[in-house]
């Protein structure tokens, strides 16, 4: 077994290019085997297999630095670096990470998680190298989708201003998480397809290559003619114009191509492209059948390809899903639009049944949140389905286009809280704070799946501007569905269990933790309200009052930043109102950072447990503890 003997990069420089390509058999099956026990994204890795080995092959790592844009393929890298034995901790509680992380290791040198960062990245490694006199490789591996991603643009228009040294890889394998979407995607599989582009390029290159070395004018004739035929052929025009010199398409699971063309790209001086040909899942049959299912999988069967199903009610997604399609039934004004997770958003059903009314615009969060601003303007009901941590990318627009305006968006917010296994790139922890100060933003979260279908109806009914629906990555409570969804007054809380002693006011899956830590209690004699507080914005100003009124301790319990989120809200609003005196205390996510493993235990790691809810609440009533204890 050569795995076996692959303790770093160093160890691939003496291979033959057979023993590269047994490598990379041995690694495909280490792949499979070990993501059938821990899940994770297959089907982008074993497409980079030939293309990460022949990275690390040909460069040094970590001196010659290698950027993954997303960093979800990362895990051949990973293998390659000495961290093959990790496997089984994959994305799991303090274990391997999903993503390249610079904790792990020096040649995971940039991290990602969020779309398209990698040209940027990139652009700013290359040009402080540059200013220091160094002259390492820098190599950004991006792929067809994160191409889609707006900054991808940004990085491109500069690093072909600059013309730096620097090499992008574009990883092709017409994929995003669903299939790609776009023009580019379109441009590229032109390129992709069009063999007799490829044939008459290589045909004419012979040609013009052999027009004898003349001087003179004709010279200069001859060269410009040569260039404005490679400008109608060469395939990689739209590169050629950004500055880069464009080299491909090759085939990205043959290393004898992979190797001469960066060889090729080596020599070229300033910034290059090199396009890669891959096929998503390559080598597992299930996940190159289907790479949309296996881009993100859990845990399944390697014969059958048989994924271990997760038990349970429908997840929040599935629930919004079908509450959409009811309401699409009865509205022809809606309309949903996703930046390229059309099947994490729970919109394939949708898409089927109104296929014009599902607008995929690619990993475009910033121009999904405009565009969504100008249909609610000329009256539609756009229905933006995002994904919390992803909507992070859309913030000026959400301010600027959306709110300002006043612009009847509606936000089905996805991922909202712990997400687990992703990570904290992905915590859905920040919307609340991002979200909740923006002037008319209306912000809800249902406490069970029966509350999400009324806060749907809810927005659909609401026509007086941008109003956002946040629910987590989690199975619903599995309570009784009303066939009708009733819409609730905006701005009303509900008290779900009535107490004298403290009041709990908690959000979304908190309700149940609040609600055993209560219960808890009143076996040693303290009798705790809890509400629901389900409009984050606008706030339950009378029911606050009235527990002012009663001059109850509050705990606030929300599974977000504590800095800005629910309990800052109701903070404020005691100070506005001159109620300092009353004792807040906020449980959520503190001022940090948490880092993948299951949602429990990411609740675990900041507190968010019915033990801790009662500890912290019995400390904010000493004087309830002596009443308990008999008269002060
Ligand atoms: C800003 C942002 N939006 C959406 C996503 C979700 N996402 C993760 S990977 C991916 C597709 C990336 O496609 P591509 O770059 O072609 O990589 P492949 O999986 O095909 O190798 C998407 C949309 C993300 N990570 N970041
Ligand atoms: C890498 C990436 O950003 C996506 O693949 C993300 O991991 C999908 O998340 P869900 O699994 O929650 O849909
Ligand atoms: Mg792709």
């Amino acid at each position: 077994m050569l795995l076996e003997q692959i303790r770093g990069p160093q160890d691939l420089k003496p291979l033959s290019i057979a023993q590269l390509e047994e490598l990379a058999a041995e690694i495909r099956k280490f792949l499979i085997e070990k993501l059938s026990a821990t899940g994770g994204h297959l089907a982008p890795n074993l497409g980079v297999v030939e293309l990460t080995l022949a990275l690390h092959f040909l460069y040094n790592s970590p001196k010659d630095k290698f950027i993954f844009d997303v960093g979800h393929q990362s895990y051949v890298h990973k293998i390659l670096t000495g961290r093959k034995d990790q496997f089984d901790t994959l994305r799991k509680y303090k274990g391997l990470c999903g993503f390249v992380k610079r904790s792990e290791s020096p040649h995971d040198v940039w991290e990602a998680g969020h779309s398209s960062t990698s040209l940027s990245a990139a652009m700013g490694m290359v040009l402080a190298r540059d200013l220091k006199g160094e002259n390492n490789k820098v190599v950004a591996v991006i792929g067809d989708g994160a191409l889609t991603g707006g900054m991808a643009l940004e990085a491109l228009n500069h690093i072909g201003h600059e013309k730096k040294n620097l090499m992008v890889i574009l990883n092709d394998n017409e994929m995003s998480i669903a299939p790609n979407v776009g023009a580019l995607h379109h441009y590229l599989g032109k390129i992709r397809t069009d063999r007799h582009y490829q044939k008459a390029k290589d045909e004419l290159n012979q040609l013009l290559n052999k027009i004898p070395a003349i001087g003179g004018r004709l010279a200069k004739t001859a060269e410009r003619f040569k260039d404005s035929i490679k400008y109608l052929l060469v395939s990689g025009i739209l590169f050629e114009q950004f500055g880069f010199t464009y080299l491909g398409p090759v085939d990205g699971h043959d290393f004898h191509q992979l190797i001469d063309v960066m060889e090729q790209a080596n020599s070229v001086s300033g910034p290059v492209l090199v396009h890669v040909i891959t096929i998503k899942g390559k080598g597992y049959l299930p996940a190159e059948a289907d790479s949309f299912k296996w881009h993100g999988i859990t845990p399944y069967k390697i014969e059958s390809g048989q994924v271990l199903k997760a038990v349970g009610p429908p997840m929040y997604t599935e629930v919004f899903s079908d509450a959409l399609m009811e309401l699409a039934e009865q509205d022809n004004r809606i309309v949903a639009v996703t930046p390229a997770m059309p099947g994490g958003s729970g919109l394939l059903k949708f898409a089927e049944r109104y296929p014009n009314r599902m607008i995929d615009v690619g990993i475009a969060e910033q121009h999904a949140a405009t565009m969504c601003a100008a249909m609610a303007m000329e009256g539609m009901k756009p229905v933006y389905a995002v994904y919390s941590t992803f909507l992070q990318r859309a913030y000026d627009q959400v301010v600027h286009d959306i709110c300002r305006q006043n612009a009847n968006v509606i936000f089905a917010i996805d991922r909202a809280g712990f997400v687990g296994p992703d990570g904290e790139t992905h915590q859905g922890v920040y919307d609340i704070p991002f979200l909740r100060h923006i002037p008319n933003m209306v912000l809800m979260m249902p406490k069970d799946e029966n509350e999400l279908r009324r806060m749907m109806k809810t927005a659909v009914d609401y026509n007086e501007g941008p109003i956002a629906i946040r629910y987590p990555r989690i199975n619903g409570l599995g309570v009784a569905i009303d066939k009708e969804m009733t819409p609730i007054p905006i701005g009303t809380w509900e008290t779900v269990r009535e107490g004298d002693s403290a009041v709990i006011v908690a959000i979304g899956p908190m309700l149940p933790i609040a609600e055993e830590a209560a219960e808890q209690l009143k076996r040693e004699g303290l009798c705790v309200r809890v509400v629901n507080a389900r409009f984050i914005k606008p706030l339950d100003e009378a029911m606050l009052l009235k527990i002012a009124g009663e001059n109850l301790h509050v705990l606030v319990l929300e599974e977000g930043s504590e800095q800005g989120g629910l309990g800052s809200a109701i903070l404020e609003f005691y100070s506005l109102h001159n109620k300092q005196g009353l004792s807040v205390r906020i449980m959520g996510v503190p001022d940090i950072f948490v880092e993948h493993g299951s949602i429990k235990e990411q609740r675990q790691e900041v507190g968010l447990t019915t033990e801790r809810v009662a500890t912290e609440l019995k400390a904010l009533l000493p004087r309830m503890r002596k009443r308990v204890n008999g008269p002060a």
